[in-house]
């Protein structure tokens, strides 16, 4: 396999660089120029960006290639993740890596605005001191209402309990129980806007955020309130901030970001009563260690083929180390699936038994669909498009656990109906000799073969000689094993016997059907190496 390319879009800790590891190429281009961006991109395997690189619909239909997306840091305004999704890319995030680091500029923001700490300082270096002009507001004993208490929103409560401030927050997606331990107050919107005399906003920007803090709710605020934006520009309507900045409806505002970035010519920066940082809010050492080593980490997984139980994308649980080496297997025996149902209709059902169901399995169901879907599907399966990809083919999936898996420590079975009614189904386990484990049940003939490689597979009835025809149908293909199976006594097979060989290459299609006419099979199939 190719070394992977790693493009690398922003400004990232060296520390993402080290965690990716050696086998990585890493290439670098700015995010920022577009042109440089989608030229570079169908070259790249992953890419790695900040907030600054807009990997929209059109980013990623150039990432030909393109496996997962990693967005160093918490907001993905700028990932389309539904093209992500169709396009079976991963995108995966690093949800709390600066969170406090957020939290922190929020907080510093809060005692700038209140003390104008900055205007202060600009002025002294001007040459000027002037005490009276910059006289502040304490924010012991104010009332402050935080807009969106999620990760960060509580943080900065933690934080401002301790100076003393009576917390409201209006947030209704949050349990009213995490509230009272934070020690803050829930309330409606209009009631926080009312009774705070200092906002700050932790909301994501979304459609139904865009624009929240506009006229109506500037109209509402308490007069003299300070606001502090921190969370993502475009929350907070500007041209209706600087209106009642300018009124002074609204005695001063502390912005960390804004609707259109890099922004270095707003109105608002004109303002004596406007602080601003240009997106710092994630800008430490520590923020951008974290954030940097946590997606590198996450890419790395990607790029080996593995679930990333973090990806924003993904439907599964966790997935625990030793669940690994099933999820490779189970794909093979979803691929084993299709080829032996010869098409995917209904319903797939994926039985895991024994020992492993002490793990969340639930990568697994994913993994035999991402097989099962592999070879009939133009364009590529990965676990991300996976569902999406069967929902539209009309294919549901079902996974069941059981405790015993009779003869075996553990046990995968993809099975399905046919519209015939008759039940196709494919088991094998990991346990016992050979690293690629063995497929031990083929639609009730129970076999004993290595599953991986190219197989072949012949349902013939009962009879003599029926080895030495395939063997000389099949000619010059190595045949590495040959087992005549016979149905599991509950098995529904008749007279029939099921021959499944190891072949050491493909079957070319005309010699297994030589092979099925000598035979009189009722059914053969085969199963190439993964691609
Ligand atoms: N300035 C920076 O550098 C910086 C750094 C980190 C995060 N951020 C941004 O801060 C914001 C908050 O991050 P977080 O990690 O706390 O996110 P989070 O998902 O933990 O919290 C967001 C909260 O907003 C609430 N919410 C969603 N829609 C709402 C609505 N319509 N009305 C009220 N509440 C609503 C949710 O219930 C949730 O509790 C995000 O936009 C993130 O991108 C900015
Ligand atoms: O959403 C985030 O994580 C912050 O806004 C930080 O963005 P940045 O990585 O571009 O600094």
């Amino acid at each position: 396999m190719d070394t992977p390319v790693v493009l690398i879009t922003e400004e990232l800790s060296p520390a993402t660089v080290t965690a990716l590891g050696p086998g990585t190429e890493v290439r670098r281009c700015a995010g920022t120029d577009r042109a440089a961006l989608l030229e570079a991109l169908p070259e790249a395997d992953a890419v790695l960006v900040r907030s600054a690189t807009r990997m929209d619909a059109e980013a990623i239909a150039a990432g030909t290639r393109l496996k997962v997306i990693g967005r160093a840091g918490v907001g993905l305004d700028n990932v389309d993740v539904p093209a992500a999704t169709r396009a079976g890319v991963m995108v995966v995030n690093a949800p709390t890596a600066n969170v406090v680091s957020a939290a922190e500029l929020t907080v510093g923001l809060l005692l700038a605005v209140a003390r104008n700490i900055p205007q202060a300082g600009a002025a002294l270096r001007e040459g000027h001191w002037q005490r009276s002009r910059f006289t502040g507001v304490e924010l012991s004993g104010k009332t402050l209402g935080i807009i969106g208490l999620g990760r960060i929103g509580t943080l900065v409560a933690q934080r401002m309990r301790h100076f003393d401030m009576r917390l409201l927050a209006y947030d209704p997606y949050v349990q009213p129980g995490h509230a009272a331990r934070t020690g803050v107050h829930m309330t409606g919107l209009d009631e926080l806007l009312a009774e705070s005399d200092f906002l700050t906003v932790h909301l994501p920007r979304m459609a139904e955020t865009a624009g929240l803090i506009g006229f109506e709710a500037l109209q509402r605020v308490k007069p003299g309130v300070r606001l502090v934006n921190a969370a993502r520009g475009g929350i907070v309507d500007e041209a209706e901030l600087y209106a009642a900045l300018k009124e002074g409806r609204v005695a001063g505002a502390a912005l960390d970001v804004f609707a259109a970035e890099p922004c270095t010519d707003s109105p608002l920066l004109e303002l004596d009563n406007v602080i601003a940082t240009p997106h710092l809010g994630a800008g430490t050492t520590e923020a951008q260690a974290r954030a940097g080593v946590a997606v590198a980490q996450s890419v790395r997984q990607a790029l080996a083929g593995r679930c990333v139980p973090e990806a924003v994308n993904l439907r599964t649980g966790t997935v625990d180390g030793e669940l690994d080496p099933w999820l490779a297997f189970t794909e093979q025996l979803g691929r084993l699936f299709t080829a032996t149902a010869a098409g995917l209709r209904g319903k797939l059902l994926v039985k895991v038994a024994g020992e492993i169901t002490g793990h969340d399995t639930t990568a697994l169901e994913l993994a035999a669909l991402k097989g099962a879907l592999g070879s009939v599907v133009e364009g590529g399966v990965s676990y991300v498009n996976a569902p999406l990809l069967a929902r539209e083919r009309g294919l549901g999936t079902e996974l069941v656990t059981a405790h015993d898996a009779v003869s075996h420590r553990s046990l995968v079975t993809v099975s399905g109906a046919l519209p015939s009614g008759e039940v196709v189904s494919v088991s094998g386990t990991l346990d016992g000799p050979g690293p690629a484990g063995r497929l031990v049940e083929v639609c009730g003939f129970a076999v004993d073969l290595a599953l991986g490689g190219s197989m072949a597979f012949l349902r013939a009835p009962a009879g003599p000689g029926l080895v030495g025809a395939v063997g000389a149908a099949l000619g010059g293909v190595p045949v590495d094993a040959l087992q005549i199976a016979h149905g599991a006594p509950a098995a529904n097979t008749g007279d029939e016997v099921l021959l499944a060989l190891n072949v050491g290459r493909p079957v070319p299609r005309e010699l297994l059907d030589d092979a099925a006419l000598r035979i009189d099979a009722t059914r053969s199939w085969s199963l190439d190496r993964a691609a």
